[in-house]
């Protein structure tokens, strides 16, 4: 692959399906493999909508332009098979799936992956080696795989079980949508270090998308490039320390720019 490109955001214009007016207004972004990017920006400037049209949700039609993932069309693509082709999409708001073992729901995620890319399932034997590790390197017990799929878990217990589901499904690019909202110092630092040594043990050379309104959280993964969003557009685009602007400054200096 050329330049390690991983995805390719040229001028994306989206809105819902029977509305007139945009959310995405002329998105352009690149992300390679490897790079951590933040996406920062006030409520309702189009953060969350991005990351749903980069995975695939239906309700949004994409009017112009264009999504490439390893130079594929990835708008030719449904939301099922961008997840096995590598990306992941960790939910603000985590569904909870009645009746289903966090287990099994794991394993089908899991198979459903190795399927797209003709490998044989792994028994659930097998599966419990693969999952153990994981488990461990998040801090979670082993009771958690028991449980019914986010039924009665914590803010906190879902957001580790998204991080569980990063590490297992190993994608090219995650995208993690306010994984830091709602929790509480010890949590927040245990999952970023999560990421962080799933990043170092990944097959891939990882790449993330994190949408925060946060700067604590890129305290412990730095990334290396800070987008700000505003009104469905990447207005401003800096290193690291432009976290550290906005904490202090807010958002209006950039928009009056
Ligand atoms: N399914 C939907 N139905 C109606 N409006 C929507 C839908 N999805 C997005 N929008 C609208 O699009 C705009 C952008 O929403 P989005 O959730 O992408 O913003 P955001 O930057 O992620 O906000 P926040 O920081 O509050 O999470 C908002 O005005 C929102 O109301």
């Amino acid at each position: 692959m050329k330049d390690n490109s991983l995805l390719q955001i040229k001028n994306l214009h989206v809105k819902l399906a029977n509305a007139e007016e945009y959310i995405l207004n002329g998105i352009n972004l690149n992300v390679k493999q490897g790079e951590i990017h933040a996406i920062m920006g006030p409520n309702g400037s189009g953060k969350s909508t991005l990351s749903k049209v980069i995975a695939g949700h239906n309700l949004y039609k994409v009017v112009k332009g264009e999504i490439r993932f390893e130079e594929k069309n990835l708008l030719d693509y449904t939301i099922e098979d961008r997840a096995n082709l590598g990306i992941f999409l960790a939910f603000q708001y985590p569904l909870e799936i009645a009746g289903v073992n966090n287990i099994d729901f794991l394993r089908l995620a899991y198979n459903s992956k190795l399927k797209f890319n003709q490998t044989n399932p792994v028994d659930p034997l097998k599966f419990l080696e693969i999952v153990y590790p994981k488990l461990k390197l998040i801090g979670l017990d082993e009771s958690f795989l028991h449980r019914k799929v986010n039924e009665g878990f914590s803010g906190g217990e879902k957001k580790k079980n998204e991080i569980l589901q990063m590490a297992l499904l190993d994608s090219k690019l995650a995208i993690l949508d306010e994984t830091d909202s709602g929790l509480d110092i010890d949590a927040l630092k245990d999952i970023s270090n999560a990421i962080k040594s799933i990043l170092k043990m990944s097959q891939f050379k990882q790449s993330i998308i994190i949408i925060t309104h946060y700067q604590r959280i890129l305290n412990y993964i730095q990334p290396d490039y800070i987008h700000v969003m505003y009104k469905g557009k990447i207005i401003k685009t800096g290193d690291a320390s432009l976290a550290n602007q906005l904490e202090s400054r807010g958002y209006e200096w950039i928009a009056s720019e």
